[in-house]
């Protein structure tokens, strides 16, 4: 089995891979869509990809890529701590303190803004694609004084230095991953237990209806059907124009969910199952 991740080594994706599936080939890709058309493409079997983080809300890119592009299923999700680490090129050790540009994935930025704010203030920082592959491009730029915000592998795998540990903003700072599959019964060949399981639907809303929100929240509620997530995106078809990305904290049953599908199909709404799968904790 061949799994692609949100490259390069020693990404927090790499990490979550290491802890879900040990021993598995995985793949680096650059960029998450290019890791979700891995999969669609059939080039691996399983792509691993940051959906949502604790601080800084949802990964759009995953979730518009996995609504608009690509036929692929969830399978699975692991939920990770996540702790961030300022390093810098050992030769700009002694000057760290003047460093001049702070390199990370917007999320990893966005997760330490107050100690940038308050540490390294008007210090300019800049998106790179992951926190590794901004690790690495302080590693290959000894020339310059800038630093990386990443995680500890990152520091080894480039060896480079950590100057401040844990700078993230809040002590909570957990992400969420999903495991991603062309087939829908696609099998996790994980150790671990699962802590749970979820069905995550997307459902588009007739139009221009009013309280149809509220009728497509009854249709869980009367049910006992618990949400865990309930997030709107757009459809792109226009201002205004939302799909509600909808996970429920329970594996597809024959009676409850497929229930409340019929009702809302019954109320004008289209829905589309991104899945059923098993939830872990890392
Ligand atoms: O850039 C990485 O290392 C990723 O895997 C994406 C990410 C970024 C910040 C927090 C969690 C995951």
């Amino acid at each position: 089995m061949k799994i692609g991740y949100l490259g390069p080594v020693a990404t927090f994706t790499d990490l979550a891979v290491r802890h879900l599936f040990k021993g598995v080939e995985s793949v680096p890709y650059v960029t998450i869509p290019e890791c979700i058309d891995s999969a669609a493409d059939g080039y691996v079997d399983l792509a691993l990809v940051p959906i949502e983080n604790a601080l800084e809300g949802s990964v759009n890119i995953t979730l518009d890529y996995l609504i608009h592009e690509v036929p692929l299923f969830i399978v699975g999700e692991a939920t990770a701590p996540i702790q961030q680490h300022l390093m810098v090129h050992p030769e700009n050790l002694e000057n760290w303190q003047n460093t001049e540009l702070i390199l990370s994935h917007s999320h990893a930025l966005a997760q330490c803004h107050k100690f940038l704010h308050r540490e390294l203030k008007g210090v300019r920082s800049e998106r790179m694609t992951s926190t590794a592959a901004a690790a690495q491009y302080v590693r290959e730029h000894p020339e310059q004084n800038i630093a990386a915000i990443a995680n500890g592998l990152a520091a080894l795998e480039y060896e480079l230095t950590i100057v401040r540990e844990n700078i993230h903003d809040y002590d909570h700072n957990h992400t969420r991953f999903i495991v991603v599959s062309r087939n829908e019964k696609a099998p996790l060949e994980t150790e671990l237990k699962e802590n749970g399981f979820k069905t995550t639907l997307v459902v588009t809303l007739p139009s221009d209806r009013t309280g149809a929100l509220h009728q497509v929240l009854s249709a869980f509620s009367w049910r006992n059907l618990n949400l865990s997530k309930i997030e709107s995106r757009p459809t792109k078809t226009g201002l205004g124009n939302y799909f509600f990305i909808i996970d429920i904290e329970m594996a597809m049953d024959e009676v409850l969910i497929p229930g409340a599908i019929a009702e809302l199909e019954a109320l004008g709404c289209s829905v589309k199952v991104l899945g059923s799968y098993p939830s872990y904790k890392l």
